[in-house]
């Protein structure tokens, strides 16, 4: 039995064995091959074309989008321009190794600088290169493996993009070596409703076949767990699919009093699982997934028709999208290209679209007519916002082309320390749980080395949401939370009891979370707040959060 900790994201618990993902490969060293060129060169046919059929049949199976690119991509594979350029180079007597990852290379650098919708294929390019040479050496193919049963996928990191396309029929758990609790890894990791523990820096000692418990309700995973822990593990699971069973009922306190449960999507696709999981309307749209891997602007048609998508899917409901974020974590070369020491600190979210206004206005346009033609209840909000000033020149840009509500992200400290006037010049705020965390602890989110002070129960954070709180109070504005400390089911209740209205996490959050706010009143919950902000940090206020619950549940239990 072996215990690894990490940073747990979300409730869940998962039980299989490793599958490690295949590390990139390195350059093939560029030494003179002792074969022929003619061996050398039906070696590299013979491997391009093997992984050229894997591709395919991958896509098949695969059908949707998934089919296209995939199919698209083995077409690459055998292309007659690289299997000349391949031949060349193996007459220079190179190894079909190095001649693979040569004139895959010049191919990329060639999309690249055509720019466009060509620059986007160089890394499907990448991608093939890396399998043919892993075939070559008769390795694992680099990138999410496929070993054709359940398992739990153990990798150093995992781009985003492969994140969104894990089979969730085949990969039960997920635990990464990188990666903070914020990272977009584990935002959607979240989304997807993966069990994940990710900044597991004593991972890399897992290895193939273990049987590992993930629990990422302790941040912790078990190898070669006892039968106790095995059956425990097994019957959490069947309890945590019973709550996700029960009937979904709008999110409320015990008295009734309701707090909306919304939730954060970055697609359309994901809106119809989230209604059946009882969605009440949209706290957060990440505009920016749309376009990660864009290297223009999207036009405002192409915006108009996403956008009109998901408020159709939402009619009658609230959908608060926020405009382009780009930078840091999330960059968007047609924002901001340029080299930053510090990103986090630079010309990010609002900043970054002021720098380029008229991709605001696109974007504000497409929402509106996205807006007149559907009949959700549109608000929008800027990201980043660190002045009263921005919060002024974006609402009255929003209202300028056609949007009803606008607000801003409380996510900088300067924006939640002057929060009445910042709430004075919109009409609501939305607290990015994540960026104030950064912010506030000064700890970059995408640092597993300092995922320890990216904890949002740290007393500091949850002063400062309590002072955004009192300020939509007294004004009388809307204060919401979208960031990912909405989903941690007792957090939610200080979060309420701190002042918030309505909570947005990740759909799969949202029965815990629910089950949660129905077992206190109002006043718990400022009783709660009240101990954890009390504290000297955010082990201490979490452990008085729970503690002050505890108290409440006996002493109902003996009133009873
Ligand atoms: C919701 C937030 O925005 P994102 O995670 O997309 O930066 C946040 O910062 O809490
Ligand atoms: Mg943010």
């Amino acid at each position: 039995m072996m215990e690894i900790t990490g940073t747990g994201i979300g409730q869940g618990v998962a039980v299989g064995p490793v599958v490690r993902m295949a590390e990139r490969l390195p350059e093939p060293v560029d030494r003179p091959s002792h074969l022929d060129p003619e061996r050398e060169g039906e070696r590299a046919r013979g491997s391009l074309s093997v992984v050229a059929a894997e591709l395919a049949n991958r896509g098949a199976k695969a059908g949707g989008a998934a089919k296209d690119v995939l199919e698209a991509q083995a077409m690459m594979a055998e292309d007659p321009s690289i299997i000349d350029e391949v031949t060349k180079l193996l007459a220079t007597g190179k190894t079909a190794e190095r001649a693979v990852y040569e004139a895959f290379a010049a191919y990329r650098d060639l999309l690249v600088g055509m720019g466009g919708y060509m620059g986007e294929r160089a890394a499907d390019l990448d991608d093939i290169s890396q399998r043919v040479i892993a075939h070559l050496l008769k390795l694992p193919a680099p990138g999410v493996p496929n070993p054709g049963h359940p398992f739990v996928l153990v990798a150093r990191d995992l781009a985003p993009a492969d994140t969104a396309m894990l089979d969730l029929d085949q990969v039960l758990g997920l635990v990464t070596v990188g990666g903070g609790p914020t990272s977009h890894t584990a935002i959607l990791a979240r989304e997807k409703a993966i069990v994940a523990v990710v900044g597991a820096a004593d991972a890399t000692a897992l290895a193939d076949g273990d049987t590992v418990v993930v629990d990422a309700a302790a941040g912790l995973v078990v190898s070669t767990p006892t039968p106790e822990q095995l059956a425990d593990a097994n019957a959490r699971i069947a309890e945590r699919a019973a709550l996700q069973a029960a009937p979904v009922t709008p999110g409320a306190l015990a008295d009734g009093t309701p707090v909306p449960l919304l939730v954060n999507l970055g697609s359309a696709e994901g809106a119809v699982e989230a209604l059946r999981l009882g969605a009440e309307g949209v706290g957060l749209f990440r505009t920016e997934f749309l376009f990660l891997d864009h290297n223009t602007a999207p036009s405002v048609r192409d915006q108009q028709e996403h956008y009109t998508k998901l408020l159709r899917a939402f009619a009658g409901k609230k959908v608060v999208v926020r405009v382009l974020d780009a930078g840091a974590d999330k960059p968007l070369s047609f924002l901001n290209a340029a080299h930053e020491e510090n990103p986090a600190l630079g010309l990010r979210g609002i900043r970054a679209l002021r720098h380029s206004e008229v991709i605001l206005r696109e974007q504000l346009t497409a929402l509106a007519a996205a807006d007149a033609a559907t009949d959700a209840e549109v608000w929008v909000m800027a990201p980043m916002v660190a002045t009263v000033e921005e919060a002024r020149y974006f609402s009255a840009l929003a209202k300028e082309l056609g949007m009803r509500v606008a607000g801003v992200m409380v996510e900088t400290p300067s924006a939640a320390l002057i929060a009445d006037r910042v709430l004075a010049a919109c009409d609501f705020a939305s607290i990015g749980t994540n960026d104030l965390t950064q912010y506030t602890m000064a700890a970059d989110r995408l640092l597993g080395t300092v995922a320890n002070l990216q904890d949002p129960w740290h007393p500091a954070v949850l002063r400062l949401v309590g002072d955004v709180g009192a300020a939509g109070a007294e004004l009388g504005k809307p204060v919401g939370i979208c960031g990912e400390a909405a989903a941690d089911p007792l957090l939610a209740v200080v979060l309420v009891g701190l002042g918030a209205t309505s909570l947005s996490m990740s759909p799969s959050a949202l029965a815990d979370v629910r089950a949660s706010l129905a077992r206190y009143s109002p006043d718990d919950a400022k009783a709660l707040a009240r101990a954890a902000l009390a504290a000297e940090g955010a082990a201490e206020a979490k452990r008085a959060a729970e503690a002050a619950a505890s108290e409440i549940t006996a002493s109902r239990a003996t009133a009873s």
